[in-house]
């Protein structure tokens, strides 16, 4: 069966994004893997697969895929990307959409240029809803909030978040110089850290500028992540050293995040750019030799 998409990305963040819609999709979590795969198949960090929503007055339902094949909850770049995508596919006129997720209704705003501005939901910090378990870690409590430190990686405390993903946040004095292949893997493998996390690695310059890197669950480094750059921003103000807006530079491009405290939105704007458009057979990406060996 021939499949059309987009490749799109949000400041270097890579997607293949699918309609589904006008096309019947039901890939397994192995399928979209080998589209994710960046020599056997097309190639993105995520998949974005837009769907109708069966929820009055919602426009459109959006779920995502990291390139392991698992859904995930949330991703901030590319939410901006799916609301490009409807509107240049003629989906919708709309410039205001309203989205259905798994980590709830997403309100997006297209601006000029592609750049779009996205509340992204209400930061969550009980360990619960991370979810995360604090067990065999110390505690110290910064600004109003509680950083943690595991023994075995006493030189990187960190910090948790919810945006609807998990993700801890280290701050860091050099992001370029930082230990991000190798802590990254090290902190999802924790226990601590039931359904794995997004792991941030933060340098701040001033009260309203952010280096970041992020470790993604399911992905590994990418070159921006929209909901680690709001969690960054977040744990960030909580700690005391950030004030909102906070512009975040990734190696990708970007963000600009302005969050008014505890039991607000989080805004994110930020760019988007489609790279491509073509089709793929399902067959044979599917039963090439990436699933064979
Ligand atoms: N890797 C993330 C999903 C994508 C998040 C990121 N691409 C973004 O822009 O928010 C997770 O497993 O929660």
């Amino acid at each position: 069966m021939k499949i059309k998409f987009t490749k799109m990305h949000g400041a270097g963040n890579d997607f293949v994004v699918i309609d589904g819609i006008h096309q019947s999709i039901q890939f397994t979590p192995a399928q979209w893997q080998a589209i994710a795969h960046r020599q056997f198949g097309i190639g993105a960090d995520q998949m974005l697969l837009v769907e109708r929503s069966a929820l009055p007055g919602i426009d459109f339902k959006y779920r995502i895929m990291n390139a392991d094949g698992n859904e995930v909850e949330h991703c901030g770049n590319g939410s901006r990307c799916f609301v490009r995508f409807v509107h240049d596919q003629g989906l919708t006129d709309k410039t205001t959409i309203k989205v259905e997720t798994l980590s709830g209704i997403l309100t997006l705003q297209l601006h000029e240029a592609g750049r779009v501005t996205v509340q992204m939901g209400v930061p969550r910090f009980t360990a619960s809803d991370i979810p995360f378990d604090a067990t065999g870690l110390s505690t110290t409590e910064v600004g109003n909030t509680t950083q943690y430190t595991h023994p075995q990686y006493a030189d990187t405390p960190f910090c948790v978040a919810s945006m609807g993903n998990p993700h801890a946040v280290i701050e860091v004095a050099d992001v370029e110089t930082a230990s991000v292949q190798t802590i990254g893997p090290s902190l999802q493998a924790l226990p601590n850290f039931p359904k794995s996390v997004n792991v941030g690695f933060m340098q701040v310059l001033d009260p309203h500028h952010v280096k970041l890197r992020v470790y993604e669950r399911g992905a590994g480094e990418t070159l921006a992540c929209g909901t680690g750059a709001c969690a960054a921003v977040v744990t960030g103000i909580q700690r005391g050293e950030l004030q909102s807006p906070v512009q975040v530079q990734a190696r990708g491009g970007i963000l600009e995040i302005a969050w008014a405290g505890p039991g607000e939105q989080v805004a994110m704007t930020g760019p988007t750019a489609n790279v491509f458009s073509g089709e793929f057979e399902t067959d044979a990406l599917f039963n090439n030799n990436f699933n064979n060996n």
